[in-house]
């Protein structure tokens, strides 16, 4: 079976005192004259593969790539080094804002972002009412995105997302922001989605949570990877690591 994702010798560089990240004439200059003061690493020299079906938990203190890891994975971010290969649609929980639109609906929203991945509209309309009632948004479909509380704009991402029929799906700390009842509800989908076969990516700093859902863990240590193992040996190795600090 092929893999569902293959990152290969995968390196981003940021610019860390510009807002942007490179200029038009940079694009055009060679690689030895692209590298200038405050640019670093923020991943370099990262490979692995995922098998299809596995969880897999990205853990590392604050800072170290593993956002930028998910955003590589989703293809929102591309490399500056090596390859990410993804294989199948991804399912993105990686930013509150990430693909929905401030000025739109509730409403219009689900139908983008649903239409966006390819669902068909007759089954957007067939799964409509259960997104917004996952969600608990029944009120606020006709309210502008940009309206929502944060808890809110969490829940409408990830009914949708975890509706989508994506093969990967990608969760980033969006579960840290929903109160307890939601959060319990998202736990219960993201066991359904497992035991379906998705791949699921999993970013957090909730050990409970990484050793729940994840059987494999990634370690990111300023952006290199560090250990690729067992979920339970990398919590024990970040755990020694940073322990007392
Ligand atoms: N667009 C960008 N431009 C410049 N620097 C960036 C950009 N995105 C991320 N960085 C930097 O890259 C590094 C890695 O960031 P990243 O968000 O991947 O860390 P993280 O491990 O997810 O951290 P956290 O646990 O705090 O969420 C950080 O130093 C961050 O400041």
């Amino acid at each position: 079976m092929s893999a569902a994702i293959d990152v290969r010798d995968l390196g981003v560089q940021f610019r860390r005192n510009r807002r942007g990240r490179r200029s038009f004439k940079d694009l055009f200059a060679d690689a030895s004259r692209r590298s200038r003061p405050g640019e670093f690493w923020a991943l370099r020299d990262v490979s692995f593969t995922v098998r299809p079906g596995e969880s897999i938990g990205v853990v590392g203190r604050n800072g170290q790539g593993k956002s930028t890891l998910l955003r590589l994975v989703a293809g929102v971010l591309l490399p500056d080094e090596g390859s990410v290969t993804v294989n199948g649609g991804v399912a993105p929980l990686i930013e509150l804002t990430g693909g929905f639109v401030g000025d739109l609906t509730v409403r219009e929203n689900v139908r983008l972002t649903a239409g966006l991945h390819g669902m068909p509209k007759q089954e957007i309309a067939r799964r409509y009412e259960d997104m917004i009632a996952f969600a608990e948004l029944q009120d606020f479909q006709e309210t502008p995105y940009k309206h929502l509380s944060n808890g809110m704009k969490v829940r409408l991402a990830f009914s949708v997302v975890s509706q989508l029929n994506e093969p990967i799906l990608l969760v980033d700390e969006v579960l840290a922001v929903g109160d307890k009842a939601f959060r319990d509800k998202c736990y219960r989908r993201i066991d359904e989605l497992l035991a379906e076969g998705r791949t699921l990516f999993f970013v957090s700093h909730n050990e409970r949570d990484l050793r729940r859902f994840c059987t494999r863990g990634l370690y990111l240590d300023k952006g290199a990877l560090v250990l690729d193992a067992g979920i339970g040996e990398v919590l024990d190795r970040y755990n020694a690591d940073h322990s007392g600090r």
